[in-house]
């Protein structure tokens, strides 16, 4: 579930302009994509959700869980076990290869070790024969992809997606939506993707327009 109420966000060096969202209100199992002009917001709304920017104003609920209230460490345990992020540009541990990164994350959400899952998930992406290569050898889809397994390794309750789809073919693209579509139904979580992916959009109802 995720719950916002009279958002406002100033960047420190722009204290001139003033981003105002407006009330997001999605139960459990519910999709979002949010759709907008360039520079509106979008990531910063993003940002705002995962508690990786505090709002000026106005309140952030994630999983029943009230994020204003909760210290920076809190913050970290919180994302890192029930948020699943996956970002414009990915960040791996570029010396380790796609699996070691994959384990690494999973055992960071201290979330029960998962040989089957990691698996499953590599193979649904497309990625098996690519597993055992370091990050910086994979092309930027195949990042893209991982970025992906890295963000829903851990079964978040909240899926926070910026552009997943933007390097990918249509094969990878369906892929991908497939994956974070039947992700979000197994684990009751909630999707929410920022895209100007005309492939994406086809694919969900629930539009928030910045
Ligand atoms: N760290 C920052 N400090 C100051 N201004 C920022 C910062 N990050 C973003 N901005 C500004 O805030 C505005 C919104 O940025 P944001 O990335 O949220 O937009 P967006 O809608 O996601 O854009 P795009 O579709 O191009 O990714 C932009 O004008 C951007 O320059």
């Amino acid at each position: 579930m995720i719950q916002t109420t009279s958002l406002r966000f100033t960047y420190q060096n722009s204290k001139n302009h003033v981003f105002c969202f407006p009330d997001i209100d999605l139960p459990p199992n519910e999709d979002l994509l949010i759709l907008g002009p360039s520079g509106v917001g979008k990531t910063t709304l993003l940002h705002l959700l995962a508690g990786l920017l505090p709002p000026n104003e106005g309140d952030v609920f994630i999983a029943n869980t009230y994020l204003n209230k909760l210290t920076r460490k809190q913050l970290d345990n919180f994302r890192g076990q029930n948020i699943g992020l996956i970002f414009q540009r990915a960040y791996f541990i570029r010396s380790l290869s796609l699996l070691e990164n994959l384990t690494l994350r999973e055992r960071l959400s201290k979330k029960k070790s998962d040989r089957y899952r990691r698996e499953e998930l590599i193979m649904q992406l497309g990625l098996s024969d690519f597993q055992n290569k370091r990050v910086y050898q994979l092309s930027e889809g195949q990042q893209q992809r991982l970025s992906i397994a890295l963000g829903v390794i851990h079964r978040p309750k909240v899926i926070l997606a910026d552009e997943p789809t933007s390097n990918l073919d249509d094969t990878n693209c369906e892929k991908v939506i497939f994956l974070l579509k039947k992700e979000a139904q197994i684990c009751k979580s909630n999707l929410v993707i920022i895209t100007h992916d005309q492939r994406v959009k086809a694919h969900f109802d629930n539009h928030l327009i910045l």
